[in-house]
Formats: C-alpha cells, structure tokens, sequence
C-alpha cells in the first residue's frame, strides 16, 4: 500500500501546472536544436501538454495520458522508426535537465535523483524502441515512478 504521508512526484514537482510549465520551456528549446529539432519539426501545438500529462501520470498523477491520450501504446507508436541515436537522447536529457532549472522545479536531491531516474530510464527505452527492426511490446501500462532508496528527508 502506498505510503500516504509520503507525497509523490507530482504533487512534490507543482502537479500539472508545474510540468507544463516543464515541458512548454523544454520544447522551446528542442525546436531551436539543431540535433534533436528537426525530429519535432512537424509535431502537434500541443505536444508539451501531451507529454506533461505522461510525466504526471507516470510521477504518481492522475491517470490522463491513459484516459485522454491513448496511454502507452500511443506514446510508443510515436517513438517506433524514429531511430534515435545516443547524442540525440543525450541532448534531449540534457535540454529537460536545463529546463527543469529554468522553471525551478525543486532542486532537493531526492528529488531530482527519482526525477533523472525515471528520465534516464525513458529515454533508454526510447531510443531502443525507435530502432529499425525494434519489437517492443505493444501493450502496457502508463509506468508509475516513485522516489526509490530516498523519499523526502523528514527530520
Ligand atoms: C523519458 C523520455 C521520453 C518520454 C517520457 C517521451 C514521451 C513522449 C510522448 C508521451 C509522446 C507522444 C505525445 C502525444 O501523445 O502526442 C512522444 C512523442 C515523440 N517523442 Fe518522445 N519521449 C521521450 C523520449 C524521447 C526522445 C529521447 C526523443 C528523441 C530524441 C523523443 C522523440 C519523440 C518524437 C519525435 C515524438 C513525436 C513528435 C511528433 O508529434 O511529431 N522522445 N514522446
């Protein structure tokens, strides 16, 4: 049973407001990248919200990406043929990490340890899954992140 006292991601990163905020600064800066850009040349307007809405879902959020958006099998059919090399992940980790100082999400180490965690390991998948030939199972759950080895340091 989840630990209640224990707030999750989202509520702990400013809940949807906070990682649209996130992701309109991030995609910004993805667009004016000359790596990654040209992948999200013809993207939707409203992209950002899409993707802070999986962000959400996935840091413990409600579930909307599931209800309103196709849940995992959409997210995946838009990552398969892409063929996303390591210095494109890399730079699209990078540019998040930028953002998330540039909105101030909160920078306390358990924090941001659970928050590159969950990045790290999405984007791995990402970039596995949108290989020529990959074959990742088309049919799975939204992914639910919590705080691993080190919740919120209560005195
Ligand atoms: C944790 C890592 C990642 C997450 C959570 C994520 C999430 C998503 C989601 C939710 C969508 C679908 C949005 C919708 O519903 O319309 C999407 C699309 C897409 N993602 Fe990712 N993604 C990740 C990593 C990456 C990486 C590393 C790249 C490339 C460098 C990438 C490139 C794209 C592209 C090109 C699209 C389609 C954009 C379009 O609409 O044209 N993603 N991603």
């Amino acid at each position: 049973m989840a630990d209640e006292t224990v707030p999750t991601l989202d509520e702990w990163a400013g809940g949807a407001e906070a990682l649209e905020r996130l992701t309109e600064v991030f995609y910004r800066s993805v667009l004016k990248d000359d790596l990654i850009g040209p992948l999200f040349a013809h993207m939707d307007a409203d992209h950002p919200k899409f993707v802070a809405m999986w962000l959400s879902e996935v840091f413990g959020g409600p579930d909307r990406y599931t209800r309103e958006r196709g849940g995992y099998p959409h997210m995946l059919r838009h990552h398969i043929g892409k063929a996303i090399t390591e210095p494109q992940r890399r730079r699209w980790v990078s540019l998040l990490m930028d953002a998330a100082d540039e909105v101030a999400l909160p920078d306390d180490p358990e924090f941001r340890a659970a928050f590159v965690g969950y990045i790290e390991w999405g984007t791995r998948l990402a970039r596995s899954n949108s290989q020529p030939g990959a074959t990742p199972p088309t049919e799975a759950p939204v992914p639910r992140w919590g705080w691993g080895v080190a919740p919120p340091y209560q005195p």
